[in-house]
């Protein structure tokens, strides 16, 4: 029989929907122990508001991996600084949601967990509260010591994976240099192999600029910087083509043909794959030395204590991190 594995989910934004999609999921039998990292006042007083019979269970790191019943959850204990008010940001809890974060990246690390899996944080409140913080994807990389590492939004149908993350649109230009698209390539290929399977990955590589610079006449990164690092990268053992206009190259005849795109920014690929798959994509960091995955939305502090929000993209998180963890362990 294959152990149990043990898996860490941040509840993320405590005034946010995580708790409550926490609190849903432990309604579903899971096939690993799931274990949150979040204040279990706050998860007791979210599981009424919402009329949901919970049973908290605080969980014994010393002891082997046990699988909760339904309507079980093990947890983690972190203090919240201040009560919270759903929906309503309180820059006094934005350490708490640092040090929840915290406690995974040390149990990712020290193999106490096989992964974690993240609710959403609200970056804002966390800045407010005096930590430079731009996402789980930067923080997680920082923690674990690693240069660099790609994000990649996913559904069944659509790998969009970003070459920068978190930036202002002002700095992503300067950003994408020979070195860093060579890196983010060299990474995205390895994990398609690795994790994914994929012997052979094909990724389409958009441009920076409208219609890909129009030959040197809207923009010249394409020349410059992005077809060199592709050309450099021909292999057998991989297709890689662009650079292509990333208004033509999310159709669907094309994408038949690549196992992922490329996106160079934020909201150059995440608008497509979000209207594509809004609520089953999963946001996976790739190039870590463990397994993150998390939802691909936000907060949400609108729909908090509702009953509202929908946590199938949480449990597609979690499923992408448990055949991550069963097949290929990261490098
Ligand atoms: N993984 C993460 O931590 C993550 C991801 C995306 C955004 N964020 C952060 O979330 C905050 C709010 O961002 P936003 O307002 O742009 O996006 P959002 O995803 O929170 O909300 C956008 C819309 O989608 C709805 N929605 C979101 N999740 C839903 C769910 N599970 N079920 C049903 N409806 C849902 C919301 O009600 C809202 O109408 C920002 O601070 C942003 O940085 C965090
Ligand atoms: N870029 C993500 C999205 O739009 O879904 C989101 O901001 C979360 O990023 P992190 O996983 O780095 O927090």
């Amino acid at each position: 029989m294959t152990p149990i594995k043990r898996i860490a989910l941040t509840a993320g934004e405590p005034a946010g929907i995580g708790p409550d999609l926490c609190i849903q999921i432990a309604q579903q039998q899971q096939q690993v122990q799931l274990v949150v990292i979040a204040d279990p006042d706050l998860l007791r007083e979210r599981a009424k508001q919402l009329n949901i019979q919970l049973r908290l269970i605080e969980v014994d790191l010393s002891q082997p991996p046990q699988l909760a019943e339904q309507g079980e959850l093990f947890y983690l204990p972190v203090n919240l600084a201040e009560p919270v008010a759903a929906g309503q940001l309180n820059r006094a809890n934005g350490l708490y949601v640092i040090q929840s974060l915290q406690m995974a990246l040390d149990g990712c690390l020290n193999n106490t967990f096989s992964a974690v899996v993240t609710a959403p944080v609200h970056k804002g409140v966390i800045n407010d509260a005096g930590v430079e913080f731009s996402g789980h994807t930067e923080f997680f990389a920082e923690g674990a010591g690693v240069d660099k590492v790609v994000m990649m939004l996913a559904t069944e149908q659509l790998r969009v994976a970003l070459a920068t993350t978190h930036l202002p649109l002002r700095d992503v230009a300067d950003a994408i240099t020979q070195d860093s698209l060579n890196k983010v390539l060299s990474i995205t290929l390895n994990s398609l192999r690795k994790q994914f399977g994929i012997d052979k990955p094909r990724i389409a590589v958009c441009g920076l600029n409208p219609h890909a610079g129009e030959g040197g006449h809207l923009g010249k990164e394409e020349i410059t910087v992005i077809q060199p690092v592709i050309d450099a990268m021909q292999s057998d053992d991989a297709t890689i083509t662009g650079a292509w206009p990333a208004d033509t190259i999310f159709n669907q005849d094309k994408l038949r043909d690549y196992d992922a795109v490329l996106a160079m920014f934020h909201d150059q690929g995440l608008p497509v794959l979000k209207h594509h798959g809004f609520g089953k994509a999963v946001n996976i960091t790739l190039g870590l030395p463990f397994i993150r995955t998390s939802v691909d939305h936000g907060t949400a502090l609108d729909l908090a204590a509702t009953g509202a929000a929908k946590a199938t993209s949480l449990q597609a998180a979690i499923d992408m991190a448990i055949t991550m963890a069963n097949s290929q362990h990261p490098s």
